[in-house]
């Protein structure tokens, strides 16, 4: 659907490029051309998936064992990434979450959501955003956001609160950094099942799932959200800024996605903590 060269000479920085959704697009960017640098706090998903990368499409691929909760290791990533050459492209994709009843999260559970969904998410954006104004390079930023921050999102509060801040980055630096020759975009994902998301989001005892809600009764194919960011970040798309784009089947539309845990009883809660206590 693309020109086999559509993203050739873009360097693209993925955060939690090693697995699940952030690997799907390393996979379809790479297969377009990029050099990709991923990066996530495991050192060994991170290997496996880049030794597939250049396996698959001789890509050059760089991986870095960072943990963006921490604004000086981010700091030093970046700095280890401009020692080669500028980076394009950011994409904003490593998250945390997981359900819970909001009355039952400590500080230290909520933090664990925002601090790599929100902050690691904006001190990404503000080391590579500077270093593109100081030397005059364009930049991109694509952020891998969600439909909560449209309906906001029942327990799961903390992620729909981060999702929904970045959304108004998106939007604020789209004007403050357009004239510097920086986009910002977004993608609001609907269900694309990864273990990631399915052990967080979908224990056993939900419902029979996201299918079964969505308008066009399946769930996304990760090739479908690989193609829509290869898409957002080309130039093709150079005149979009400040956007997100829904990518759910519809879904929100009809629901925000979480009303059947309005229907599990206090006991299902309580299995649900103890189950997560053991594990
Ligand atoms: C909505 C759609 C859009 C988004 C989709 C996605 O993001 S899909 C992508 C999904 N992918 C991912 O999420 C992948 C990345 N996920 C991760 O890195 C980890 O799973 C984590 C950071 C979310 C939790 O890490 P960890 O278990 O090592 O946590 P920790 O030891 O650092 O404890 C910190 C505090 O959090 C508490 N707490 C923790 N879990 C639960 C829970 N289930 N229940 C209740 N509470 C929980 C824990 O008890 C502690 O509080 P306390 O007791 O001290 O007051
Ligand atoms: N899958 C879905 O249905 C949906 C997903 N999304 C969004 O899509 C994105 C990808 O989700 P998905 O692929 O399902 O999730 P995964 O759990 O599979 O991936 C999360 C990635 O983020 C990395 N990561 C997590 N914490 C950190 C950290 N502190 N520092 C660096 N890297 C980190 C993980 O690597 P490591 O553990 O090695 O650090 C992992 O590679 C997320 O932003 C998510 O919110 C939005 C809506 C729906």
């Amino acid at each position: 659907m693309f020109e086999k060269s559509l993203l050739a000479h873009k360097r693209i920085l993925v955060t939690g490029g090693g697995s699940g959704l952030g690997a799907a697009m390393s996979h379809r960017f790479a297969e377009l051309g990029a050099e990709l640098l991923i990066c996530g706090r495991r050192s060994a998903t991170l290997d496996e998936t880049a030794a597939q990368l250049r396996a698959a499409y001789n890509a050059k691929v760089h991986t870095f064992a960072c943990d963006i909760r921490d604004a000086n290791a981010v700091a030093d990533m970046m700095a280890a990434i401009w020692q080669d050459g500028p980076l394009d492209i950011l994409v904003n994709n490593a998250a945390a979450t997981f359900i819970a009843q909001s009355e039952h999260l400590s500080a230290r559970a909520a933090d664990a959501i925002l601090a790599p969904t929100l902050h690691g998410a904006m001190y990404c954006t503000l080391e590579a955003g500077r270093r593109w104004i100081e030397s005059d390079h364009n930049g991109v930023v694509l952020s891998i956001l969600s439909t909560s921050t449209i309906t906001g999102r029942a327990f799961t509060m903390p992620s729909a609160m981060a999702k929904s801040a970045l959304l108004a980055m998106t939007k604020s630096l789209a004007v403050e950094w357009g004239p510097k020759g920086v986009r910002l975009v977004a993608i609001a994902p609907g269900p694309f099942p990864t273990p990631g998301a399915t052990g967080q989001l979908h224990p056993e005892g939900r419902d029979s799932g996201p299918a079964a809600r969505n308008p066009l009764g399946r769930v996304g194919e990760h090739s479908e959200l690989a193609n829509l960011a290869s898409f957002l970040i080309s130039d093709q798309a150079g005149y979009i800024n400040g956007e997100m784009v829904v990518q759910d089947g519809g879904a929100h539309l009809r629901s925000s996605g979480a009303e059947d845990l309005l229907h599990w009883t206090d006991t299902q809660w309580a299995a649900q903590r103890t189950a997560r206590a053991k594990s």
